[in-house]
């Protein structure tokens, strides 16, 4: 704006009455100055409202679009969507599923357990760190030998999982990406309440709003009966006091199942795991960590409760677990709504899948001494205060009733084909340990 403008008129009325009083008298310089102040006052309000306003569009998610696209894209294109295509081919009567975190332990197996029955496959996962990828990609590479293609992406990335859903009808969605581990939640949390809040949300905002409407299995944990004292842990037992935020996250995942069936008629299972172990399995967790210290000759570190009681786990066989998975999705009633709209009442479960008999961690390290014939270095300490609990137990009536859930593997028959795995996966890890 030029200085020279001559002013108007209304740069004479004064913007608080009776406070600003031009004279007649006051030079002109005066009268210009007040003007350009004011104007350039106005003019970055504008543009700072502007920008607020730019700012609060795009940030704003829109209930029905997603807002924003991966930064990481590594998907798109008609070879992508032919490879989508093929890996969802179903036989006469198979199911089409998306399996979420298909590259972790879990995923890797129920999708392999659906592919050879005849059903249309499709993984997610988004690979990251938490541990060594590269089993994450083995365990890829043996999908993809078995005609499951697994999409590179994270299910916080709406405009991917819209895109999965333009392009294949999902009758199911089997969810298995999570955050995993209790006591690493104390490190990271946010990545808790990224994966298993946020990137459940943004499964379900897709889900509610495509039509059909998909029916979703999913992923819970024995974690949500936290300090829970009542043996063995039914699904009627109070489940209100989390020992660790990865439980908070999976009991939260629970309480938002419930209001997206609840608005939207989504059928939604929920699977309360109990320690999962097998092939395959996940190097976090204390059997598999147990397996390649004592192989190395180092200590490894057996908790004890506070009143020098030993600490239990009811661990689970993964192929007992996948059993468990499939008979949710053979049982799952189809949802009832439609393009975000819910038109009748749909079906919400919870399910525990555990082993109903739990075997102290003590008892476990010497399964594992005699099977891998290498005596461990054993260190007993308390168990430390950052989310584990004492003792986990299933009741796993309504399973069977609903399911006919049947655990079969005992730990010591599940150690022994871990243990053959895992001697197989990593040649050459025996080498230097001691003999029993
Ligand atoms: O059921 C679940 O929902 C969860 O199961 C699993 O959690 P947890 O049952 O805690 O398994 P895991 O870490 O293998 O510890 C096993 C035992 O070893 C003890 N433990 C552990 C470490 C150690 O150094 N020493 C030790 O004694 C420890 O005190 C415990 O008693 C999954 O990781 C979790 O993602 C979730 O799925």
């Amino acid at each position: 704006m030029s200085q020279l403008k001559p002013i108007s008129h209304l740069d004479n009325i004064p913007s608080t009455p009776g406070k600003f009083k031009l004279e007649k008298s006051q030079p002109y310089i005066h009268r210009l100055r007040f003007h350009t102040s004011l104007s350039k006052l106005t003019l970055w309000s504008s543009f700072f409202l502007v920008f607020i306003l730019f700012y609060y569009v795009l940030s704003s998610p829109s209930p029905t679009l997603p807002s924003r696209r991966s930064l990481n894209d590594s998907w798109g294109g008609p070879d992508w969507e032919k490879r989508v295509t093929r890996s969802t081919k179903t036989s006469a009567h198979g199911i089409t599923v998306l399996v979420t975190g298909a590259a972790g332990f879990v995923g890797t197996h129920v999708s392999m357990a659906l592919k050879r029955r005849g059903d249309g496959v499709l993984g997610i996962d988004n690979f990251n760190h938490y541990y060594d990828p590269r089993l994450k990609r083995d365990r890829q590479k043996l999908l993809e030998r078995n005609g499951v293609f697994v999409v590179e992406g994270d299910i916080n990335d709406a405009v991917l999982l819209r895109k999965l859903f333009d392009v294949v009808p999902f009758t199911h969605v089997m969810h298995l990406a999570a955050q995993a581990g209790v006591r690493y939640a104390m490190q990271n949390p946010g990545s808790y309440v990224h994966s298993n809040i946020a990137g459940f949300v943004s499964l379900l905002e897709v889900c509610k709003s495509v039509n059909p409407q998909p029916a979703i299995v999913w992923a819970s944990s024995s974690s949500v009966y936290g300090l829970n004292s009542k043996v063995p842990f039914s699904e009627k037992d109070r489940t209100d006091q989390p020992a660790s935020l990865y439980a908070a996250t999976k009991k939260a995942g629970e309480e938002i199942a419930h209001t997206y069936n609840h608005i939207y008629g989504l059928s939604i299972t929920g699977l309360r795991f109990f320690t999962v172990y097998g092939p395959w399995g996940r190097p976090d967790m204390a059997y598999f960590f147990f397996t390649k210290d004592i192989l190395k000759g180092k200590p490894i570190t057996i908790f004890e409760a506070p009143d020098h009681g030993s600490v239990a786990r009811d661990f689970t066989y993964i192929d007992d677990i996948v059993k468990g998975c499939v008979a949710s999705l053979d049982t799952a009633k189809k949802s009832t709504g439609s393009g975000g709209k819910k038109k009748g009442p749909a079906q919400l479960r919870v399910f525990n899948l555990g082993n109903t008999s739990p075997v102290p961690v003590s008892d476990l390290v010497s399964i594992l001494e005699k099977q891998l014939k290498v005596k461990a270095k054993r260190k007993v300490l308390p168990m430390p205060r950052n989310g584990d609990v004492k003792f986990t137990h299933a009741n796993i009536s309504l399973a069977h009733k609903e399911l006919r859930y049947k655990p079969n593997t005992d730990l010591e028959t599940g150690l022994k084909k871990f243990v053959k795995w895992y001697l197989n996966y990593y040649p050459g890890s025996k080498k230097g340990s001691s003999a029993w």
